[in-house]
């Protein structure tokens, strides 16, 4: 049974260690989250924990602490985790070795992954290829594409099994302007009924594509609020770019500061 919530993803006091021995490092240190439809921004520097984060909610990292909760189920949990699994899309930062695939092999793969059902995966394909424009390029080899046609490939995948929680890891970067502009617009269109959860650190992302922006820095939410709001804090109204990168650094600042 599917459980209907406005709250699609829940988390308190989320926390990671990777590594081992000495090496062994807190990435991400008490994050709580709450988010609904709409597209949210995880927003922060290099080594901030977003990736981290991000595997943490396709269910490929498991906390050493804290409480999730996605889709209304405890990924926690193996009967509830398989759930989860089927009913999310996942575009990881970078993804290869399929070069032989052809774009069709590949989204058909993941279907299958993703457990749709066989009578239903065919159309399910073509919609997900449609969706990101690559219909007339089902038959290629993914080695015959350029890096943004792969990363559009990668979106296909993730959309595959229509999934109510889309997780895109820095969705735009090997994209040229042209690409961008159109995969913000997709996003866009995406969130209708879906919660996307997009890691960028380019503030354009987040004027341009999403609703709420989480900031996070060295492991902890450093900030939380509408791109608008972000740019406030920059000293300006407007949620162009320029304002909300003011913003962003005003909010890193308070927060460095505040601890
Ligand atoms: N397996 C690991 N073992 C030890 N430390 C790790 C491991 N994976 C990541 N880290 C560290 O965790 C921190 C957060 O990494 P993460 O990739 O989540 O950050 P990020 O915000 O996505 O960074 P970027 O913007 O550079 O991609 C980094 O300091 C990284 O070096």
């Amino acid at each position: 049974m599917t459980t209907t919530t406005t709250t699609t993803v829940r988390a308190e006091g989320l926390r990671v260690r990777l590594g081992r021995g000495r090496r062994a490092r807190t990435v991400l240190d008490g994050v709580d989250l709450d988010l609904g439809h709409g597209v949210h921004g995880l927003l922060g520097p290099n080594g901030a924990g977003k990736t981290t984060l991000v595997r943490v909610l396709a269910t490929l990292v498991d906390p050493d602490d804290g409480h999730l909760h996605l889709l209304g189920r405890r990924p926690g949990r193996e009967s509830d985790r398989r759930e989860v699994r089927r009913r999310l899309g996942y575009l990881p930062q970078t993804f290869g070795g399929y070069p032989r695939f052809s774009v069709r092999e590949f989204v058909e793969y993941f279907a299958w992954l993703k457990e749709v059902p066989a009578a239903r995966a065919p159309l399910a394909v073509d919609h997900a290829l449609d969706r990101v424009g690559l219909a007339d390029r089902a038959d290629s080899r993914l080695k015959e594409l350029s890096g943004g046609m792969v990363r559009r490939v990668g979106l296909a995948q993730a959309l595959v099994n229509d999934p109510e929680l889309l997780l895109l890891d820095e969705p735009t970067a090997g994209l040229d302007p042209e690409q961008r502009v159109d995969f913000r617009r997709l996003v866009r269109d995406l969130s209708a009924d879906t919660t996307v959860v997009l890691s960028t650190h380019l503030v354009e992302d987040v004027a341009a594509a999403c609703d709420e922006v989480t900031l996070l820095d060295a492991g902890r939410v450093a900030w939380t609020g509408t791109p608008t709001a972000l740019a406030d804090l920059g000293g300006d109204a407007r949620a162009d770019v320029s304002a909300v990168e003011h913003g962003y650094t005003a909010a890193l600042r308070a927060h460095r500061e505040g601890r």
